[in-house]
């Protein structure tokens, strides 16, 4: 926690906030962690909150707007006693409390980040504020943040470790997302340094499994989608740009581990793992549907040509690494995608 400053200039606070209930001194008080999930009826979120309802100490509150998840995606939790979901959009402030905070809402896939961009720096700048807030009042243990590799911009160093600055256009079309985000991680760590807030932040690379929505926009499940449905695989130009993906279940893992560990971060979660867009297609056509065609189409302003995550940090202070490859999260996905369009296997 900061002090005041001996220079007669009032910096901050070195009260600390009150427990949030004075019960927790009663006998009979069952000390079980509360945990905010924002964003939790989202793709990663989702898959978050089902592992931490696995520990019978964790509570769980959802809040999220629905803008890109779905309460379908956290039915199995609906009614649980250690479960509550609440309709609210982070950009307006929340009072909960809560032990620890996985601060997850914002809209993730391009395609709906630029829908209404505006609206995401809103997201990013003003949800994180509030859910940092929300820490200080309420005193919570914790607050992690999910970044993104996409705070690199189009990086002109690859790998790129956490030290890399990036390359990143301010006025582009992806600002309202990658910008958005690295100003979520100076507020973070401005709250830490004058706040005294514990913080994590996760710096997450390209992730895919099921649950992403049918049309989520983004490459893994468009490809996935699109040879299920017997329609072209549509690669942007020029194909030869790179990513790296990891599967949802290393993702999940990687962020309870930063959240639990000692390290603020900022730490990267992602699989090393690269493939250029065509090696993507080629794949999925090799895997879940060899007569599918491949076709040619426009790319997007400002698209990363290349991204790769450098996890020696995540592996020194997490002892984290993903475990599953692309060729063995391929079909666990989709298995999945086949089950929500009803397209049975052929043989
Ligand atoms: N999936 C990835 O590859 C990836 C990569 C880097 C970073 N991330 C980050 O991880 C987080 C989750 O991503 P995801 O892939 O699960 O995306 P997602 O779109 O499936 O989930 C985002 C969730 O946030 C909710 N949301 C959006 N705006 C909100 C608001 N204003 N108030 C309340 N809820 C709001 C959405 O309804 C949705 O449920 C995001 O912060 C994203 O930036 C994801
Ligand atoms: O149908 C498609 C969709 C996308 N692509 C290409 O696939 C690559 C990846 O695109 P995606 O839309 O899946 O995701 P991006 O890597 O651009 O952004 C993602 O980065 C990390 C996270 O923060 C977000 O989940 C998202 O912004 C891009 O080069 C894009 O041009 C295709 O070739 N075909």
């Amino acid at each position: 926690m900061a002090n005041n400053s001996s220079n007669g200039v009032h910096q901050t606070t070195t009260k600390s906030p009150p427990l949030p209930s004075p019960l927790r001194f009663s006998k009979f008080f069952q000390s079980n962690m509360r945990i905010l999930v924002t964003g939790g009826a989202g793709f990663i979120g989702s898959h978050l909150v089902d592992r931490l309802m696995e520990n019978e100490k964790n509570e769980v509150i959802v809040v999220d707007n629905y803008f890109t998840g779905s309460k379908d995606n956290l039915k199995k939790w609906i009614g649980h006693p250690r479960f509550e979901l609440i309709r609210h959009d982070v950009t307006e402030t929340l009072l909960v409390e809560v032990d620890r905070i996985y601060h997850l809402a914002c809209p993730a896939s391009p395609i709906f980040y630029k829908y209404n961009p505006v609206k995401t720096i809103k997201t990013n700048v003003i949800g994180t504020l509030n859910m940092l807030g929300l820490a200080k009042r309420v005193g919570a243990s914790r607050i992690l943040l999910t970044s993104t590799s996409e705070v690199y911009g189009d990086p002109l160093v690859h790998p790129q470790p956490e030290s890399y600055w990036g390359n990143v256009n301010p006025i582009g079309v992806r600002s309202c997302y990658d910008e958005g985000k690295r100003v979520a991680e100076t507020l973070m760590f401005d709250y830490h340094r004058q706040h005294g807030i514990e913080i994590r932040i996760a710096r997450i690379f390209n992730t895919y499994g099921p649950r992403m929505n049918i049309d989520d926009g983004r490459v893994v499940s468009n490809f996935i989608a699109q040879a299920l449905r017997d329609e072209p695989l549509t690669v942007q130009n020029p194909g030869t740009q790179t990513r790296s993906f990891c599967y949802v279940s290393d993702m999940v893992d990687g962020l309870i581990r930063l959240m639990e560990g000692e390290h603020t971060g900022p730490i990267n979660i992602g699989n090393p793992g690269e493939f250029t867009m065509l090696e993507l297609a080629e794949t999925v056509k090799e895997l879940i549907n060899p007569g599918v065609e491949i076709k040619r189409v426009e790319n997007t302003p400002d698209d990363p040509r290349q991204r790769k995550p450098d996890i020696t940090k995540a592996k020194e202070l997490l002892g984290w690494e993903p475990k599953i490859k692309l060729r063995e999260g391929l079909p666990l996905m989709e298995e999945d995608f086949r089950l929500r369009l009803g397209a049975a296997k052929k043989n």
